[in-house]
């Protein structure tokens, strides 16, 4: 098990790269943190399967340094950084039993031959692959197979982490639930540090106790679930997280707070004096539609025009026309809306969160 650090990291598949959008990874700095079962989540070609690959050593980076406990690998080889990787598809050897599969990566490792049965048999118990041992892993489907594929990924006792990128892909979703589900039971029994790769919200919630938020080549926010959706640090976080994600509005700076068309949001001092200072046009309010509320019409509720609803069965998602803008709040199943009416908005303190180029301030950051 290691602390995994990434120091000054990028990297870029060009030979030359000539600016910001060459470059897959963009200057990060993180820390994966000993026996942590973690997510790393982001849309496609946001650089994901890049920083696996840098941690495991199949690829080198064009700039900084990777260290395990401190010491730096970059020149180390995946196997001499004993890092198990479980890709998309499986990877198994067709004419090998099932057992020999498992046992394969503990044999290259020389571990006696009573340890191997033992660990196989624990680990194929916890896939439930027990009554496919002595099977050849040609004959099995493709579910059974990416089993196997993790099963090789969890057999070692001694790997440094295990990186995962989107394993689940092939796998059937009434299983995929359940293999979840047995991942995070394994990192509880053998207290693993885990990498998950995915780009969908829920694989990474259900699976790690913090998410990596990923986008275009670096790591904007790092924080639990609860973090992510209360506090998001990053717009695009705001956007990628939570159904439907946060509305964002573009808004200028005016006397007291900031404004679009007729519409003012005042701010607290503190916030008009780090707007201030920040000296950017690109400001940007957000709220997720979870805290946008429908209220009585009042001195701090602004009025919009409900354009439609949509009933989810336990809840509704209102869409409103405030001031040209479309805004989305999520309201109670028994709310009673319709499109056309008039309805009362409140931004309750606290949840009206103000972005700089995209980037969060807050009352209490520098
Ligand atoms: N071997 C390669 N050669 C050139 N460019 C590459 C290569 N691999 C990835 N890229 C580019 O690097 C960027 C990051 O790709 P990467 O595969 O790391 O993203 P990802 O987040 O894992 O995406 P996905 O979820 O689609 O796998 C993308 O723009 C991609 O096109």
């Amino acid at each position: 098990m290691a602390e995994i650090r990434l120091r000054s990291l990028a990297h870029s598949y060009e030979r030359q790269p000539k600016g910001a959008d060459d470059y897959a990874i963009r200057q990060l700095d993180h820390v994966w943190h000993k026996g942590g079962a973690y997510a790393l989540l982001g849309p496609s070609g946001c650089g994901k399967s890049t920083m696996l690959n840098i941690i495991s050593g199949l690829l080198q980076p064009s700039e900084g340094d990777v260290l395990f406990d401190g010491e730096r690998v970059n020149e180390l080889s995946p196997r001499d950084r004993n890092i198990a990787q479980v890709f998309q598809f499986p990877v198994v050897y067709d004419s090998m039993t099932v057992f020999d599969n498992l046992a394969f990566p503990l044999r290259n490792s020389r571990v006696g031959k009573a340890r191997i049965q033992a660990r196989v048999e624990e680990i194929a118990g916890v896939l439930e692959l027990e009554n496919l041992l002595n099977r050849k892993a040609r004959n099995l489907t493709a579910d059974e197979k990416q089993k196997v594929s993790m099963g090789r990924g969890l057999v070692r006792e001694d790997v440094s982490a295990i990186l995962f990128d989107e394993p689940l892909t092939v796998i059937d979703p009434q299983l995929k639930w359940k293999l979840r589900r047995k991942l995070k039971e394994i990192h509880e029994q053998f207290d693993i540090t885990m990498i998950y790769v995915t780009h969908d919200q829920l694989e990474a919630s259900t699976f790690a106790d913090k998410i990596a938020v990923m986008y275009e080549g670096r790591i904007v926010q790092f924080g639990t679930p609860t973090e992510l959706f209360e506090n998001p640090n990053h717009t695009f976080v705001g956007f990628f997280i939570g159904s439907p994600g946060m509305n964002l509005i573009a808004v200028e700076r005016c006397d007291g707070g900031v404004r679009f068309g007729d519409t003012t949001f005042p701010l607290s001092p503190t916030l008009n004096e780090r707007l201030g200072e920040a000296g950017s046009t690109n400001i940007k309010v957000g709220i997720r539609p979870e805290f946008l509320q429908l209220a009585e019409a009042d001195s701090d509720t602004y009025p919009a025009r409900a354009m439609d609803v949509e009933d989810l069965g336990t809840y509704q998602i209102l869409s409103v026309n405030l001031d040209g803008q479309i805004l989305k709040a999520r309201l109670s199943e028994d709310a009673r809306v319709s499109a056309g009416d008039m309805v009362h908005l409140r931004f309750p303190a606290g949840w009206l969160k103000v972005y700089v180029d995209d980037y969060l301030i807050q009352e209490g950051s520098a």
